[in-house]
């Protein structure tokens, strides 16, 4: 039997990076999304193109041999579809996994124990996103306890960071993805150590993920979502165009200035291979044919303003360490100020609290501070500003 990935959410990253890759390597993928317009489509349409973009021209590939199942309405064929596959994969966004997670924890307990551990890799924005996914199959409410004890003989959890600008796609394209040529995929490899890690052509295995997440999310998620929020605020359209606003750009190369201090400090990585990162990522993020709209990078404002997140996380670390912080608390209180975009459900519940709260509960809520936080009297003052504007 040939090699079967099941992937979580068909949408931009699992089309147009994920399937990819997968399809490259020898695998069959089954597509399971809640969409129906997209899951009807893929069943209709056998083949889609991912088309990469960038200055010297563009390449295109073609991806086949895909399945699609609607895991709202057919919970059952996906169920068995992970018995017998050999990786399952997820881009559903960090908060959609818990409801994701029922079941594929149902078909990792219907495997056979001697059959080769389950892959689980989630191919989200967030530290430990497999992790968290992993969490959730195991608990009660999805798997029963007395069947935890093998349960890494039917399963294994792979944490990743994944780098690739997939911007939102024109509604004409259909199942086609435009995205740009550049892409790094990193996966933990110690799960796997009596194991072979699964055969993904251009995962790059490793032993410790942390400073390639970190690094990837401080910097790449840093500079992207402050291009955003400081572009939404100045009404631009893309992060092209943001970039080209000279007091823009200097506002993201001074908080990637911030986290790159964190970065090296923590990770030991060479002061100057962090400064070639930055200005790599200034010009990825800045890629004019990508035509990425503020509006998809600054989506999601309470999740990017949350604790362990690209602008709070490394302000508060470097708070912590008496070091600078003020490029990144510009960049969160742009990110207070998005607000009431149209399609952004939590840009409407940010306004919401915003409206409803001290700036005190709205940065214990959003920001999961508290007063212990050096960093906290700071937020509060950005909060405040924010709230006096309104
Ligand atoms: N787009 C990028 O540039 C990029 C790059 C790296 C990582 N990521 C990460 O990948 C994830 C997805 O991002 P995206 O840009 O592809 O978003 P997207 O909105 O294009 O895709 C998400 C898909 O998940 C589906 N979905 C939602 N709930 C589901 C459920 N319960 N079960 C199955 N499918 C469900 C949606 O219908 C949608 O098709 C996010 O965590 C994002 O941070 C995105
Ligand atoms: O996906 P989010 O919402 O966490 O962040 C938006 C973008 O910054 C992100 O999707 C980037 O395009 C991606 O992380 C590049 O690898």
């Amino acid at each position: 039997m040939g090699k079967k990935a099941v992937h979580f959410g068909a949408g931009n990253i699992g089309r147009g990076f994920v399937a990819e890759f997968l399809h490259n390597s020898g695998y069959e993928v089954v597509f399971c999304d809640v969409m129906d317009n997209l899951i009807e489509s893929l069943q209709k349409n056998k083949s889609y193109d991912v088309i990469q973009v960038g200055a010297e021209g563009n390449t295109t590939t073609t991806i086949t041999n895909y399945r699609a199942i609607n895991s709202k309405t057919h919970e059952a064929d996906v169920i068995k579809e992970i018995t017998t596959a050999d990786i399952v994969t997820c881009s559903v966004g960090p908060n959609i996994l818990r409801f994701i997670a029922p079941v594929i924890a149902k078909g990792v307990d219907a495997r056979p124990n001697d059959a080769t551990p389950l892959a689980v890799i989630a191919c989200e924005n967030a530290i430990g996103a497999t992790d968290t996914l992993a969490g959730h199959i195991k608990h009660e409410k999805n798997t029963p306890q007395h069947r935890l004890e093998d349960h890494h003989e039917r399963a294994r959890y792979a944490n990743s960071a994944i780098d690739r600008i997939v911007p939102a796609q024109d509604p004409s394209a259909g199942l086609d993805v435009k995205l740009e040529k550049f892409y790094e995929w990193v996966v933990d490899r110690t799960p796997f150590k009596d194991h072979s890690c699964p055969s993904v052509e251009g995962i790059k295995w490793v032993d410790d993920l942390f400073p390639y997440i970190e690094r990837k999310l401080f910097t790449v998620n840093t500079g992207h979502a402050a291009a955003a929020y400081h572009g939404y605020y100045h009404q631009k359209t893309t992060v092209y165009d943001a970039l080209q606003d000279p007091e823009i750009l200097d506002e993201v190369r001074r908080a990637l200035r911030e986290t790159s201090t964190l970065i090296v400090g923590k990770h030991g990585i060479h002061e100057q291979e962090q400064k070639d990162y930055v200005e790599k990522i200034i010009v990825r993020i800045g890629n004019p044919h990508l035509e990425d709209a503020v509006e998809r990078v600054g989506r999601a404002p309470l999740r990017k303003l949350g604790r362990k997140e690209r602008f709070i996380a490394p302000a508060t670390e470097l708070a912590e360490e008496g070091k600078d912080f003020a490029a990144l608390l510009d960049a969160a209180e742009m990110a207070f100020r998005f607000q009431n975009v149209e399609g952004d459900e939590e840009s409407e519940e940010l306004a919401k609290i915003m409206n409803d709260n001290t700036p005190e509960q709205v940065v214990e809520k959003v920001c999961g501070l508290t007063t212990k936080d050096k960093i906290y009297p700071h937020v509060v003052k950005v909060v405040q500003r924010v709230q006096a504007d309104a």
